[in-house]
């Protein structure tokens, strides 16, 4: 966390502007790569993957033996989190997460007390993966944001306007505010507990930031964030965070303003003239290739991520993609895209 770091993406997150940007790619670790999936058999599920610190380490690892990428992501999920609360949570095949979903009353049963002792077995790859990493790499933990993680939760699963989620805060507004209270703390357990066992940076995951008016957004988004910046600064002082809200659109610089992240991932919908243009200029931001550009490869990746690159050239930025990584990805785009990134 020395400003003096030798880590260029760490040093980008603190605020210093780097000669070329350096890159991870969201999702990076995952079933596009051929060695992520012949792995992925060697676990009866994706939980258990999540939970077995060797597997899960060889996995956070894979795509940096690929590709010169600047950073790992601890391999987890952000569903991990209601699991450790007692949730049923699990991995259909095909069909994606699927919970047990929460009621008003079984909100109050979530077992916030047993909850980082069942994620141990994350930390110990936190602790494997640190040990095993290069000097110059940054670690990346990460965890789900509250309203996120609470949109599966109330749902059940992922849907694409949250409708669920959305209704349940409105109807049930005090059985939301002890959820949304119970997930704050969490987190804030949790992310603490990867910095102690050597995260450099933490990603907030706000992946469903989208649909929400702007009482909501402040309400469910801006303000939970907040409080999880500020509780995991009181405990690891200066704390290096970045905060994803995807979808915030017109709201960014509020949510940067508000919940005082180091830097801002950006969804690819977010125009980099536009970010550029109303975060003030010491903000590092991250982003933002559209996914299926790397799907297509060619002039359509190419062109679009200099024009990135030139867009963000006077401000701290990391090169990223604006969401994760889709399996259908040819492995010799990605290569082709880091080398783009370092070489120009
Ligand atoms: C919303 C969300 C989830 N998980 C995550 C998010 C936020 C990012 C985003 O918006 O995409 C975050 C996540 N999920 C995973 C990571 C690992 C680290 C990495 O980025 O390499 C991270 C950072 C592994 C994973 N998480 C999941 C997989 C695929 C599981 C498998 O191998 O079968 C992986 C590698 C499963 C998962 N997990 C989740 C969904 C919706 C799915 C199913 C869809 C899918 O398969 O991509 C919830």
């Amino acid at each position: 966390m020395t400003v003096g770091t030798t880590k260029p993406l760490l040093a980008t997150v603190l605020g210093q502007r780097q000669e070329r940007p350096p890159i991870w790619i969201m999702r990076q670790a995952g079933r596009y790569l051929p060695e992520y999936r012949e792995l992925r058999t060697k676990a009866k599920d994706f939980l258990e993957l999540c939970y077995t610190p060797e597997l899960a380490t060889e996995v956070t690892l894979q795509p940096l033996r690929r590709f010169d990428l600047d950073a790992a992501i601890l391999f987890s999920d952000i569903l991990v989190i209601p699991d450790a609360l007692g949730q049923a949570v699990r991995f259909a095949t095909g069909e994606g997460p699927l919970l047990e979903p929460v009621t008003a009353e079984s909100i109050h049963g979530l077992g916030v007390e047993g909850a980082l002792d069942h994620l141990a077995p994350v930390l110990e790859t936190v602790r494997r993966v640190r040990a095993a990493l290069a000097p110059n790499k940054t670690l990346i933990g990460f965890c789900g944001s509250p309203w996120t993680v609470a949109t599966y939760m109330i749902g059940g699963r992922g849907s694409p306007d949250q409708a669920a989620a959305r209704l349940f805060a409105l109807q049930h507004p005090e059985a939301f505010a002890k959820l949304i209270d119970i997930l704050v703390e969490t987190s804030i357990n949790y992310l603490v507990a990867q910095f102690e066992a050597g995260a450099d940076v933490v990603q907030l995951f706000e992946s469903w930031a989208l649909n929400l008016d702007d009482w909501a957004f402040q309400e469910r988004v801006i303000e939970p964030n907040r409080r999880i910046v500020e509780g995991v600064r009181a405990r690891v002082p200066n704390a290096p965070i970045i905060g994803f809200p995807r979808g915030a659109a017109a709201n960014i610089a509020a949510y940067v303003a508000a919940t005082g992240v180091n830097a801002v991932g950006l969804d690819y919908a977010t125009p980099p003239s536009f970010a550029d243009g109303h975060l003030p200029g010491h903000v590092p931001v991250q982003g933002n290739l559209d996914p299926l550009r790397l799907v297509a490869g060619g002039a359509q990746m190419e062109d679009r991520a200099r024009e990135i690159i030139s867009t963000f050239a006077n401000r701290p930025h990391i090169f990223n993609l604006g969401h994760g990584i889709v399996p259908e990805t040819p492995i010799a785009h990605v290569a082709r895209l880091v080398e783009l990134v370092k070489a120009g």
